[in-house]
């Protein structure tokens, strides 16, 4: 279970995230939508590890969030994070050697048997067990972004945290993607935490929506105040419902979303 309590984020004077109070089970599928700058990715980064808190409260599991990245929370960036030199195996096992050892780690003898055969197993399960001696230039864009799952995966993490990992995409090879994760999802038990501009994508993949926005404004301060969920959506099945349920909150929100 991750819990929020009073969390504010600023970096100097700007305040970025305001009074943040939540709680997300395991096996929740968050989607969160919100206006471009209004911190949806600073969220994640505090949940990874990579950013701190400036107040309040992050737990997991009733612990504060380890202030650094571990195996347990995994991350999927829109542009391509994988080393072009290396083949989509090396890439793989790269990204279990440095998990193990540091950015210097090498795997030998059993260690780099067992890292191979885990990563060929992950490799399988995100569809790309043709193309394990392919280099990330010889791969589409899905491929690329099946592969930055697939070393994301690796740790076991129970949290995935995907930030508009699709965005790039075009709607075909998107839509192969979203099937791809909630399988992934379903398999592994995960918790995922998802940023995306496309509301639909976040109707259609989550099992809650969060819309972030400002609840104070100073038009002569924009950076005083920071913004906040101010909309936590369960998503029915029936995505009609959800868009008209969000429609209706929009409408009195200063929040402009497109559909
Ligand atoms: N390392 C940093 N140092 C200072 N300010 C930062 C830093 N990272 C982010 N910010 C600021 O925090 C605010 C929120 O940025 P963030 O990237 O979280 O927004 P976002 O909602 O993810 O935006 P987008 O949808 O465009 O990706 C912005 O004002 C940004 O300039």
């Amino acid at each position: 279970m991750i819990e929020a309590k009073n969390l504010w984020k600023q970096y100097g004077d700007n305040v970025v995230l305001e009074q943040l109070n939540l709680t997300v089970n395991e096996g929740d599928f968050i989607t969160m939508v919100g206006s471009s700058g209004c911190g949806k990715s600073t969220f994640l980064k505090l949940l990874l590890g990579t950013e701190s808190l400036t107040r309040g409260e992050l737990l997991i599991n009733k612990k504060p969030i380890p202030n650094e990245p571990g195996p347990e929370r995994g991350i999927v960036f829109q542009q391509y994070s994988v080393f072009p030199h290396m083949t989509v195996l090396e890439n793989v096992m790269a990204a279990k050697a440095f998990s193990r050892q540091g950015i210097t780690g090498y795997l030998f003898g059993n260690a780099k048997r067992d890292a191979k055969e885990a990563a060929e197993a992950i490799l399988t399960e995100v569809g790309l067990q043709h193309s394990l001696n392919k280099y990330p230039h010889e791969l589409s864009g899905g491929m690329k972004q099946r592969l930055a799952i697939a070393q994301a995966l690796l740790g076991k993490p129970k949290i995935l945290l995907l930030d508009e990992p699709f965005g790039a995409l075009d709607p075909g090879i998107r839509a192969e993607m979203h099937q791809l994760v909630l399988n992934l999802w379903r398999e592994h038990g995960l918790t995922i935490f998802m940023v995306t501009h496309d509301l639909k994508e976040g109707f259609s993949l989550g099992t809650r929506l969060w819309v972030f926005d400002k609840i104070r404004h100073d038009p002569q301060e924009p950076n005083a105040y920071g913004a906040t969920i101010t909309y936590d959506i369960p998503v029915t099945r029936n995505h009609e419902d959800s868009l008209k349920m969000l429609t209706e909150h929009t409408s009195k929100s200063s929040t402009t979303i497109t559909q």
